[in-house]
Parts: C-alpha cells; sequence; structure tokens
C-alpha cells in the first residue's frame, strides 16, 4: 500500500458515512463532553484521584446510583490516537451504568507529544493495581477501550504482572475498534508526535503479545468489536487480532456492530437501549 493510501486507510474520520471528516471529529467531541457532563450531574463522582506521581496520572470514578454489595468496576481508556482526548470526555458510559450498580473508572494519561507510548502502556498498567488497591471490594474487574484505548487495554491484558505488586483477575474486556499491530502506523502521519522507532512499536504490540496475554489473562472474557464502517484496514486489524486470540484458546468473541462507524460505535455507549451497552451489563452480570 502506499503512504496516501495507508494514510487514509489509518484516517477513521474519512470513512464515516455520516458527516465530512472535520464534522464528525467535531461532533465526536462534543458527545463524549457531552456525555461526561451528563455523567457528573447524574453519577457521585470523585475527580482526578492520582494513580502516579505524573501531572496526568489522574482518574475520575464514577459510582452507582445505589449502593449494592454486587457492584463491578470498569476501566475505560479512552481513544484519540494516543495525541487526542482526556478523561474530561471519557466518563459519558456512566450515564446508563451509573444506573445499572456499575463503577465507571476514567484513566487519563500522558498523550503524546508529552507522553510516549512506553509510558503510556506503563501508566494504564499502573492505574489498574492503583483501583484494585483502593477498590478492593469490588466484584469484578473489566476494561473497555475504543481506538488507542482498546490498544492499552490490549497491552494491559498482556502484561506480565510479577514486576508488580498485585495480580489484577480482568474477568471482561471490551476492545472497541483498536489498533493492534503498530507496524503499520509507523510511516504515517500518525507517528508524528509519537516517534515510535520500529523497536517501540513491536514492544508495544498486542499482536506480538498474544502468548503473554493467555498467560497473564486465560480467564478474561474478551470482546473484539469493530464498525461496520470502520476502514477495511482498521476492520482487519480486529480480525486479525481476533483470530490470533480465538487460535491462542481464548474466550473471545467477535463484533461487527452494524450502522456505526468508528465514532458511533463507542458515542452510543451513553445510550442504555444500545447494543454494545447491553452487551456489557450482560457480560457483567448486570442486564
Ligand atoms: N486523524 C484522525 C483523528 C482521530 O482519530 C481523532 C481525532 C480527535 C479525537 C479522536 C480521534 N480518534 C479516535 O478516537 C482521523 O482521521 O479520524
Amino acid at each position: 500500500m502506499n503512504k496516501n493510501e495507508l494514510e487514509k486507510q489509518y484516517s477513521p474520520s474519512q470513512w464515516s458515512h455520516r458527516m465530512s471528516a472535520d464534522d464528525v471529529i467535531n461532533a465526536h467531541v462534543a458527545a463524549l463532553k457531552s456525555g461526561t457532563e451528563k455523567a457528573r450531574a447524574v453519577a457521585q463522582n470523585i475527580l482526578d484521584v492520582p494513580y502516579g506521581e505524573g501531572d496526568e496520572e489522574k482518574l475520575d470514578v464514577y459510582m452507582p446510583i445505589s449502593s449494592s454489595p454486587d457492584v463491578p468496576l470498569v476501566i475505560y481508556l479512552h481513544g484519540g490516537y494516543w495525541q487526542f482526548l482526556s478523561k474530561e470526555e471519557s466518563g459519558f458510559m456512566a450515564v446508563p451504568l451509573a444506573q445499572k450498580g456499575v463503577v465507571v473508572v476514567a484513566v487519563e494519561y500522558s498523550i503524546a507529544p508529552k507522553g510516549n507510548m512506553d509510558l503510556m502502556v506503563s501508566q494504564v498498567r499502573r492505574s489498574l493495581v492503583a483501583v484494585i488497591q483502593q477498590y478492593s471490594h469490588i466484584r469484578g474487574l473489566y476494561l473497555c477501550g475504543h481506538s488507542a484505548g482498546a490498544h492499552l487495554a490490549a497491552m494491559v491484558l498482556s502484561t506480565d504482572w510479577s514486576e508488580y505488586s498485585v495480580t489484577p483477575q480482568i474477568k471482561g474486556a471490551f476492545l472497541v475498534s483498536g489498533i493492534y499491530d503498530l507496524l503499520p502506523i509507523l510511516s504515517t502521519y500518525v507517528n508524528e508526535p509519537l516517534k515510535m522507532t520500529e523497536e517501540v512499536a513491536l514492544r508495544n504490540s498486542p499482536s506480538r503479545l498474544v502468548s503473554q496475554l493467555k498467560t497473564s489473562s486465560s480467564g478474561c472474557d474478551i470482546v473484539v468489536a469493530v464498525a461496520q464502517n470502520d476502514s477495511p484496514e482498521f476492520r482487519k486489524q480486529s480480525e486479525d487480532y481476533f483470530k490470533s486470540l480465538q487460535a491462542a484458546g481464548l474466550k473471545v468473541t467477535f463484533e461487527d456492530i452494524p450502522d456505526t462507524d468508528h465514532f458511533s460505535i463507542i458515542e452510543q455507549l451513553v445510550d442504555e437501549n444500545y447494543y454494545l451497552t447491553q452487551l456489557l451489563l450482560k457480560m457483567m452480570g448486570k442486564s
């Protein structure tokens, strides 16, 4: 594939059937922001909880409306090509989930150019350890990530926890429109602020860490979801990763979500009746 074609394949906004490229990104940020504001109005929350020393090493916790002893917790890792968005736009899924007795945690990490890939992966891993230490009473730990956040979630699943103080038992993971092999983006505009070398891309590609994932996360229910209108290259990333997890004997399902694009596939998690919201609730035993 030539550079132009590759860059188009890795420009999600150019594949939406709903709006122009600029409009779909503006609408995406607006939808996530207003969903997050709504979540902050309806659900009790604790904002800016530190999970490390760095400026960005903070997370927001959204509490269920009514407390019960049976509380699952879902950690959300936002998308934005490791260079856009923050936790300020990442609490939107608490709108339906707080109603259903689920704790939602939105994690901030140091996006590029300030942060680099190794740091972001380390941060999301440490955020998980901090959450388990602070919320030891929860009934189950779940992960959800979109786009670059799905990549980070897959890296969390593929962690060798022997270097950490705890070994998290992640019950389920929702990987939505992610990138699992970083090599193809090395030569694209996406890598300009990231400045990954081939070595960095290789050690941070979940597609190359499937055996570590099998060791660390064998009991995890994994959903690999992709939008019908994601680009062919994005769809291939999800299909290939799904197939290698399946071949490794993991509990994994593939969800091809009709009538969605790279952005609407995650935006719609503000809606209780959306297919993926229902699937997430079902996985957590809360439907
Ligand atoms: N150049 C990218 C930009 C992009 O992916 C993006 C931009 C702002 C906020 C989120 C984004 N992507 C995924 O969440 C695109 O073509 O969509």
